[in-house]
C-alpha cells in the first residue's frame, strides 16, 4: 500500500518504521526536522505518568520497553532508577513488568530504558531512510488532499487540528541540561506537587519539569529555569556544581486518552500527552495492525 504519515515526532518515525519494514511505500510529511519536535525535548524515561493508565498503556509500555532493550540504538541505555510515588498511591499496574522491580512504602526501584531523545530520534530517521521511506518537509492542512491509500495521523499537537478533535491540547513542560558529572542512576520524584525528574544521558542530564496547560510558547522561562536547577540540585546534591548547558521547552499533545484507530482511510494515532516515547513502539505495532 502507498501510505503517508503525517508527523515525523517519535510517533510518526516509529509507524514509518514498522509500515516500510512490513513492505509499504511510506512517505513521512512533517513540518518540522526531528530534533525540532516536542519528541526532542522530552527527558526520556520509559514509562507513564501515574495519571495515565489502562491495559492497553500497560501492553504498549512493555513492548516498547523491549524494543527499545533490543534495538541496540545510538541514545538508549538501560539504567536502574527510583520513581518515587505518594504513599497511598497504589502500585501502577505497567510497574510489573519492569524487571528487578522493587518496591517500599512511596518507591519504585526498577530499571528501565533511557531514551536521549535527539541522539536517537536522528538515528531512528536514517533507519526509516534506510528502509526506503521518502520525507517531505512541508506543512498538511487537510489530510483529504492527500494522495495515498492510506493516511495515519501522527502529528502531534497537529493531529488534533488535522482531525478537528478539540480534546487535544498542550500541556509545556520546561527541561533544564545540566553536565552530567557521571550519575548511574535516574529519579522521578513524583511524590511532591510539582514533579521533578534528573535523568542522566551521559554528555548531560535532563533535569525538569513543569505542567503548564494551554502553553503555546517554547520560550524557555529563565525563572522557571532556575527553579528546576534549584530543585533537582536539592534532589540530587551532586549535581551541585555541574554547570548549567541549557533550557528547552516541549508542548506535550494532551487527550483524555490516546486516539489510536482507524476511521476509513485515516489511521489515527496521536494525543500521547507525557508519555510518547514509552509508548511509541506499542502504538506502532497497533497502527500497522490496523493497516
Ligand atoms: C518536557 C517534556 C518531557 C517529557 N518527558 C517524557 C518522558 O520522559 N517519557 C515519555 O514517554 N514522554 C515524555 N514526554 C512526552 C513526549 O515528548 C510526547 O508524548 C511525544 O513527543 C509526542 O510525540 P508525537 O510524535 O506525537 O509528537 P511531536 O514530537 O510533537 O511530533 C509531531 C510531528 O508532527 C508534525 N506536524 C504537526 N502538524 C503538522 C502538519 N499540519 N503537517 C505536517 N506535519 C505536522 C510536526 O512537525 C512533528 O514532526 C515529555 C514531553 C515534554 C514536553
Amino acid at each position: 500500500m502507498r501510505i503517508t504519515v503525517v508527523g515525523g515526532g517519535i510517533i510518526g518515525l516509529s509507524c514509518a518504521h514498522r509500515l516500510a519494514g512490513a513492505g509499504h511505500d511510506v512517505t513521512v510529511i512533517t513540518a518540522d526536522r526531528p530534533g525540532e519536535t516536542t519528541s526532542a525535548v522530552a527527558g526520556g524515561v520509559l514509562f507513564p505518568p501515574l495519571s495515565v493508565h489502562s491495559d492497553q498503556v500497560d501492553r504498549w509500555t512493555a513492548t516498547s520497553v523491549d524494543e527499545y532493550r533490543s534495538l541496540g540504538a545510538p541514545g538508549v541505555s538501560l539504567r536502574r532508577g527510583t520513581f518515587f510515588i505518594p504513599r497511598e498511591a497504589p502500585m501502577p499496574s505497567w510497574a510489573y513488568s519492569m524487571p528487578d522491580l522493587d518496591d517500599g512504602p512511596g518507591r519504585l526501584t526498577f530499571t528501565t530504558a533511557l531514551i536521549d531523545t535527539p541522539v536517537y530520534l536522528a538515528w531512528l530517521a536514517g533507519q526509516v531512510a534506510g528502509l526506503g521511506v521518502r520525507t517531505e518537509y512541508r506543512t498538511v492542512s487537510r489530510l483529504d488532499d492527500l494522495d495515498a491509500d492510506l493516511v495515519v495521523n501522527a502529528a502531534g499537537l497537529g493531529a488534533g487540528r488535522l482531525a478537528g478533535d478539540v480534546t487535544v491540547v498542550p500541556v509545556g513542560g520546561q527541561v533544564v541540561h545540566l553536565a552530567d558529572p557521571g550519575l548511574t542512576e535516574w529519579i522521578v520524584d513524583g511524590a511532591t506537587p510539582v514533579l521533578r525528574h534528573v535523568i542522566p544521558h551521559g554528555r548531560h542530564v535532563v533535569c525538569g519539569g513543569t505542567q503548564e496547560p494551554g502553553r503555546d510558547s517554547v520560550e524557555p522561562d529563565p525563572g522557571v529555569t532556575a527553579d528546576i536547577v534549584r530543585r533537582c540540585r536539592e534532589l540530587v546534591p551532586a549535581l551541585a556544581d555541574a554547570p548549567v548547558l541549557g533550557a528547552k521547552v516541549g508542548l506535550r499533545p494532551f487527550r483524555p486518552q490516546v486516539r489510536l484507530e482507524r476511521d476509513g482511510d485515516v489511521v489515527h494515532c496521536y494525543g500521547h500527552g507525557g508519555a510518547g516515547i514509552t509508548l511509541a513502539w506499542g502504538c506502532a505495532d497497533d497502527v500497522l495492525a490496523l493497516v
